[in-house]
């Protein structure tokens, strides 16, 4: 999958494989003429400047609800939206917001996406966390972003005072619109997912590829962003999990 200023990747889905399957790290940075996105040479790692893994955390939810491409079998379609208010307005992104007090990561994501679109999920899949020092959010605190897919729902997308909904071809997400780190990680669960709806997905069912305990691909990663338009340094993990690996050891363990 190749996307402007990214290289092709030679990252493929190989369900037999366990564990470990990419570590990167790097920096980003949207072109401000709007030509797109520029990648950086990544800096080592020591060169980062990334808050403790103990920092304070605000715990937020990303969500992305699929369906079959209606007129290309295999081949899938993304629900993003054009977010109107508040933290990322303007931008293009998956739906979500901030994890309320005695609320799932799981509730949070499904209540968010039925206030934001009206969609209702009854199937999702929690597929990777995301930490973001982003001061000019929070400056004390790094945003701790769940992100799950939704396979199965009901309703239909509907316009809201937060979100302008559209559904996208998997291979045309609006990468230049978007936040500057999606980018880097948003390519690879789309290869996964890919992968996913080309072997086993039949319209309206949960691939076993990504069954709720099964192991699954997951993305760790860290991002910091000085601002809400440059990743100055980030590192990336995908692995594969699922069920309690899902869990803050696994977290722990690949955030070295
Ligand atoms: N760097 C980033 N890249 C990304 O892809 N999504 C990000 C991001 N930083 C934040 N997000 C997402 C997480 C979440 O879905 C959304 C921010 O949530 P909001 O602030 O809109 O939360 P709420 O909907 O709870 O807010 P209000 O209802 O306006 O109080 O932006």
């Amino acid at each position: 999958m190749t996307h402007a200023g990214i290289p092709d990747s030679d990252f493929t889905f190989d369900p037999a494989s366990k564990g470990h399957l990419v570590s990167q790290c790097g920096a980003v940075r949207l072109d401000p003429g709007g030509a797109g996105v520029a990648v950086f040479h990544p800096p080592t790692l020591g060169d980062t400047n990334f808050r403790p893994l103990d920092a304070p955390r605000k715990g937020f939810t990303l969500v992305f609800p699929l369906r079959a491409a209606p007129d290309a079998p295999g081949r899938f379609q993304v629900l993003l939206g054009e977010k109107k208010r508040g933290l990322g307005q303007g931008l293009i992104n998956g739906f979500g917001g901030k994890i309320e007090p005695g609320e799932t990561s799981e509730e949070c994501a499904i209540r968010e996406l039925a206030e934001e679109a009206h969609l209702h999920a009854t199937s999702i899949s929690f597929v990777g966390r995301l930490n973001f020092n982003l001061p000019s959010a929070d400056p004390n605190r790094l945003l701790d972003v769940h992100v799950f897919v939704a396979w199965q729902f009901t309703g239909s997308p509907v316009e809201t005072p937060e979100m302008r909904p559209f559904w996208v071809d998997a291979d045309q997400v609006p990468f230049s619109a978007m936040w500057p780190d999606d980018t880097i990680w948003l390519p690879y669960l789309l290869s996964y997912l890919a992968g996913v709806y080309s072997s086993d997905q039949a319209p309206g069912t949960t691939p076993q590829a990504l069954a709720a305990d099964g192991p699954h691909l997951l993305l760790l990663a860290h991002f910091d962003m000085p601002d809400q338009a440059t990743v100055a340094a980030y590192r990336l993990h995908l692995a594969f999990g699922g069920g309690a690996a899902r869990g803050d050891t696994l977290w722990a363990a690949l955030s070295q």
